[in-house]
């Protein structure tokens, strides 16, 4: 049995850099690891769907080369699957191998690999040994949801893992899902030629979302020849020659969608079913998800959980941020919360969206009397200029208090463009400073204070 002053289970967004704090403090640390190094980010997540989503705007923009004077000579626009595979492996491999070598360069640390599982509440077994430490976090994250849908195992269906091994161009993709996992998937898709159907159970789009903006992402969608079912639940599937028949409940077209290919993007679940946590006695929500207070203990003393595996984010920033907060706990006096934080993410279709704070949706339910303003992108110039011009700008803010509650920036650069309103938010400044501010011509941003000279009141 090794003692450790510490043990981290995962190597994804918060464990390595809890591993290097704990180290820079004189810590033993043991961190477990029984995949890819970097997690789901770094390997099948973020940085794969985002170099791909970089190879599909190539394509886009290609294909509307005319429309900008630019000739291609001729040529039709094709994907080079295999090579576009292959852009995205050496971004993922340098990324893992760069958090392989930051684990290995920490004094202190041992990169344990294989399946962790707690014994107890300072125990943990992997590949038949026995470690121990007086801390243990947890920073296992999650995977795609494969619900046991009828039919589900006679097919073979992609994930958001498995579809990034494709090195051929599917004849037809249907996606089940039409949220976050769906979407960026399904235009990667349809950018590289491939048919693409999304099957979406609920009446829209992301349905988290604003309507206006479910609605606008779904048009553009549409315009690019991707087919939308919604209230479209998908209930079973079925090999049919060479094709997977998809069976779909649904109020409007057809009971059926054949594909050549079925990505499943119907949620994630957190990675906590074999990790042992009743041997330790951590306690779990009803979907599996740890259970932590506000600086991310669990109800037992000496184990955290950070990361998509407790539930208060789904986001490598929340991941992250998760970690800073532990650390912060833990080394700097400084009694950091999950509840300081401002909701912030972004939609990594094209054009993105960049979110900040409270949807339309929940200012209204605050209780406060709030102000909105929103601009069409095809009344911005640089969107106008660069010729993407879907989509728009909607802030939100209280008529009493003056505070920024949240934004939507839906367009070209709307995922940096939120950035300006999200600091003000968390300086807790007036939204009139950045009505005030002077901003650079020719941006996006520059219309920010415009949107916020032209408030009214939420309907
Ligand atoms: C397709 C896709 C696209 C995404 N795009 C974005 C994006 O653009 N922006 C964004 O902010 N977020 C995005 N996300 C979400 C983001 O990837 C996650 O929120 C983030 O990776 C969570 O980090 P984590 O540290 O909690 O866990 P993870 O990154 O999932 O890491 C957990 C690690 O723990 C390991 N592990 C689990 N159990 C054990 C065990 N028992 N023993 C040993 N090891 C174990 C796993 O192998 C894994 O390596 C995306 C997710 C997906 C699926
Ligand atoms: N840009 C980003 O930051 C980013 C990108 C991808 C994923 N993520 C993270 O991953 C998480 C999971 O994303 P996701 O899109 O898989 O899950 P999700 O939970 O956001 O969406 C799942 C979708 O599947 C639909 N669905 C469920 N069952 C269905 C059925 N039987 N038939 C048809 N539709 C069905 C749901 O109505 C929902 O719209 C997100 O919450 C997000 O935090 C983030």
């Amino acid at each position: 049995m090794t003692k450790f002053d510490a043990i981290i289970v995962g190597t994804g967004q918060a464990g390595p850099s809890l591993a290097g704090r704990l180290t820079d403090a004189g810590m033993t640390v043991a961190i477990i690891e029984r995949h890819h190094v970097g997690g789901t980010c770094v390997n099948t997540g973020c940085k794969p769907t985002k170099t791909l989503v970089a190879s599909a705007y190539a394509a886009h923009l290609a294909r509307h080369a005319d429309d900008y004077g630019v000739t291609l000579g001729g040529g039709t626009v094709g994907i080079d699957m295999k090579k576009a595979k292959a852009r995205k492996d050496a971004v993922v491999n340098s990324s893992r191998n760069g958090n392989e070598r930051w684990l290995g360069s920490m004094k202190g640390c041992t990169l344990l690999r294989g399946h962790a599982r707690l014994e107890s509440a300072r125990s943990v077994s992997i590949n038949g040994e026995l470690i121990t430490a007086d801390r243990i976090f947890l920073n296992v994250g999650g995977r795609a949801s494969t619900p046991d849908l009828p039919g589900i195992k006679d097919i073979e269906y992609l994930t958001n893992s498995t579809i990034l091994d494709l090195e051929t161009l599917p004849k037809h993709l249907v996606v089940v899902g039409g949220s976050y996992i769906g979407l960026e998937f399904a235009q990667i898709y349809r950018r590289f030629g491939a048919e693409v159907t999304v099957v979406e159970k609920g009446p829209r789009l992301i349905g988290r979302e604003d309507e206006d903006v479910s609605a606008t992402i779904k048009e553009f969608l549409e315009a690019e020849g991707i087919r939308i079912r919604l209230n479209a639940e998908c209930i079973r599937f079925a090999p049919h020659g060479k094709e997977i028949a998809v069976g779909v409940d649904c109020t409007t077209g057809a009971p059926e969608e054949m594909g050549s290919h079925v990505l499943l993007a119907m949620g994630r679940q957190p990675n906590t079913d074999d990790l042992g946590l009743e041997k330790a006695g951590v306690a779990v929500d009803a979907r599996g998800y740890i259970t932590v207070d506000d600086q991310l203990r669990t109800n037992i003393d000496g184990i955290w959980a950070l990361g998509d595996c407790n539930g208060k984010g789904a986001f490598t920033h929340t991941a992250y941020n998760d970690f800073e907060i532990v650390a912060a706990n833990l080394f700097d006096n400084d009694p950091r919360r999950v509840s300081d934080r401002i909701s912030t993410y972004g939609l990594f279709v094209d054009p993105p969206l960049g979110r900040a704070g409270m949807t339309e949706a929940e200012a209204r339910n605050s209780g406060r009397r709030v102000l909105v303003g929103k601009r069409l992108m095809k009344n911005v110039g640089r969107a106008v200029e660069k010729g993407e011009t879907w989509g728009f700008m909607k802030v939100l803010v209280d008529a009493d208090t003056k505070e920024l509650l949240g934004a939507a920036i839906l367009g070209t650069g709307g995922d940096e463009v939120v950035h300006g309103i999200l600091d003000v938010m968390y300086a807790k400044a007036p939204y009139t400073v950045i009505q005030r501010a002077m901003h650079v011509h020719p941006t996006v941003s520059e219309l920010i204070p415009t949107v916020l000279g032209d408030l009214k009141p939420l309907a």
